[in-house]
């Protein structure tokens, strides 16, 4: 009866002009492949097809129906939204001039999101008839993990509440989007509950996976693609759910706490999720663990990116120096400058360093891993239960826009490109692109404000014959080394659904497998990615002069 009316909204409502840009074949092996609102890409696209950018402003300019989320029931209301909103354009996000200071990039950065990092998202006080999304994913967890429901059922009661609830109400919802600003909290909120509905909608009822991986390409509720579209494009983000739309902007309450003598400002709760919380399913834990681990380094590391910006701009000679009263030799300042990156080095591989420890603290159980952490062990995740809860929802592979990935922050991005940390390897091309095309624009900005810079760091360490500067830049070297090797123990761990069970382990692997359709075991590949990664991080190493 729901699949009848599920299939009654989409037929006849996919318009020509959609098809033009969107390829149908029939996928055999797919359980859904005659579902009218599946379709598979006859020959992958290269995403880069979709990154294409306005050249004036750089970002994302996607029409509200956008031919990567076609049109499903509601073309009439676009054009009469369009016809009836007198909201001005979008403001262009900031074009970086010839050359910005790291400080004032990361300075715009945090401005833009009200000096929160990460932004502060308020979900419990967007306006009507914003809430009404809002309400919709309340309940998207007892769905998801509801075994009454099969993936047609649930697309069709997410169709029908956006038909009876938000259809009428659209026109108002896109002037309430519009008059959203960024850094305001109802922005971060409207764009992780808009992130979490899309993502739910793609993959249905948890756990899930193989049954429908083979999905590339997807009719998606315009009542849901076209405020996502609008907040995404204003701040250069891709039309896709990524690591900052679903995760950064998906967190409520914070606490204070001194870590390491440090006051640390802690995320403490993710707000919507696809899990329920309170039931026995471990899925919901790991899930929870899995986004807050991402949202607990990223508030660690908004030291690092200012400490990151120092560096630069000390070696650049663009920071304040003070010279010795009684040493004003050339010989003098310059031996002050390097004690100055000396210490800037230590200060950011010490950031790096409570930042990564995070990262270990949520996924190994260890108590000595997890030192320094109080979050060790609560929230760590199980490895068989991360694969069908906690990374298949993030997925999205649909239109050759790829699913989230920890490679979408932006930490690593800062060290790589402070280092100087470059390669060929299709890991990195694979996480340059993740930087590139699924960060906001001003991320984007602060990254390449420290590539653009005039000296490097690396062009500054190799000129120099000081010991201690050579020293410490191998130490932070070392640190980013040390992170991609645990970073690969972990995704080896995870990947392979370990934890000694070897029917949880059979089914997670199998699982991301077939999700991953590589060919050979996911593990295998994943490893010795990494591993060329690790080998290109070493390879920076400088002789130390004794
Ligand atoms: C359970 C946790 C995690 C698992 C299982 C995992 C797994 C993976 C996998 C499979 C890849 C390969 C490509 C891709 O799918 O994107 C990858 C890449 C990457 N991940 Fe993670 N990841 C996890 C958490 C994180 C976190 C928290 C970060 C940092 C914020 C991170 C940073 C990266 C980076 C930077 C890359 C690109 C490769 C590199 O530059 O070393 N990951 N990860």
């Amino acid at each position: 009866m729901l699949a009848k009316f599920f299939f009654n909204l989409f037929t006849g409502c996919d318009n020509g002009n959609n098809n033009k840009h969107v390829d149908t074949v029939s996928v055999s092996k797919c359980p859904f492949a005659n579902s009218p609102s599946y379709r598979t890409n006859s020959a992958k696209r290269n995403s880069t097809d979709y990154h294409k950018r306005n050249s004036s402003s750089g970002a994302y300019t996607p029409s509200f129906t956008s031919y990567i989320f076609p049109n499903t029931n509601i073309s009439l209301l676009n054009a009469k939204f369009k016809a009836s909103s007198k909201a001005s354009p979008p403001p262009s996000p900031a074009r970086p001039t010839p050359y910005t200071y790291p400080r004032d990039s990361l300075n715009s950065l945090f401005k833009n999101v009200n000096n929160s990092w990460p932004p502060k998202s308020s979900p419990s006080t967007v306006p009507y008839p914003l809430s009404l999304y809002v309400q919709l994913c309340d309940q998207i967890p007892s769905r998801m993990t509801s075994d009454a429901y099969t993936h047609v059922e649930f697309m069709a009661w997410m169709i029908e509440y956006l038909s009876k609830n938000i259809l009428h109400v659209m026109t108002d919802v896109m002037n309430k989007i519009e008059a959203l600003q960024p850094g305001d909290g109802h922005y971060e909120a409207m764009l992780s509950c808009l992130s979490v509905c899309l993502l739910s909608y793609r993959w249905g009822p948890l756990p899930n996976g193989s049954s429908v991986a083979c999905v590339s390409s997807l009719q998606l509720p315009s009542e849901l693609t076209i405020p996502f579209t609008r907040l995404t494009s204003r701040i250069g983000l891709p039309p896709c759910p990524t690591l900052y739309s679903t995760i950064l902007c998906n967190w409520t309450e914070s606490t204070t706490l001194n870590i390491d003598n440090e006051e640390v400002v802690w995320p403490l709760d993710t707000r919507f999720t696809f899990s329920m919380r309170d039931d026995k399913d471990i899925g919901s834990t790991t899930e929870r663990g899995f986004y807050l681990s991402v949202i607990r380094m990223e508030s660690m590391a908004k030291k690092l990116y200012e400490r990151a910006a120092t560096l630069v701009e000390l070696v650049n000679g663009y920071a304040d120096i003070p010279s010795k009263p009684m040493s004003k030799t050339t010989k003098d300042n310059t031996g002050m400058k390097e004690q100055k990156i000396i210490e800037a080095m230590s200060q950011l591989r010490h950031s790096a360093t409570q930042v990564f420890r995070v990262f270990y603290s949520m996924t190994a159980k260890s108590t000595q891993s997890s030192r320094g952490c109080p979050f060790a062990s609560p929230f760590a995740m199980s490895a068989s239960a991360w694969s069908t809860h906690a990374q298949t929802p993030t997925g999205w592979e649909l239109s050759g826009f790829k699913g989230i990935s920890g490679s979408q922050s932006l930490i690593i991005p800062v060290l790589d490109t402070v280092l100087s940390c470059v390669g060929t390897s299709p890991a990195y091309l694979d996480a340059v692109d993740s930087y590139k095309h699924y960060t906001t624009q001003t991320m984007r900005n602060f990254v390449d404000s420290i590539k653009n810079a005039p000296v490097s760091l690396r062009e500054y360490v190799m000129k120099s014959k000081s010991v201690a500067l050579r020293k410490e830049y191998n130490q932070l070297i070392n640190s980013l080394a040390v992170f991609r090797m645990g970073h690969r123990a972990v995704g080896k761990k995870y990947l392979g659904g370990g934890e000694g069970n070897a029917e949880a382990e059979k089914t997670a692997g199998e699982l991301v497998d077939k999700i991953r359709k590589d060919g050979e075991s996911t593990v295998d590949t994943f490893a010795r990615a990494m591993t060329e990664r690790i080998l290109e991080t070493k390879k920076l190493l400088v002789e130390e002069i004794r």
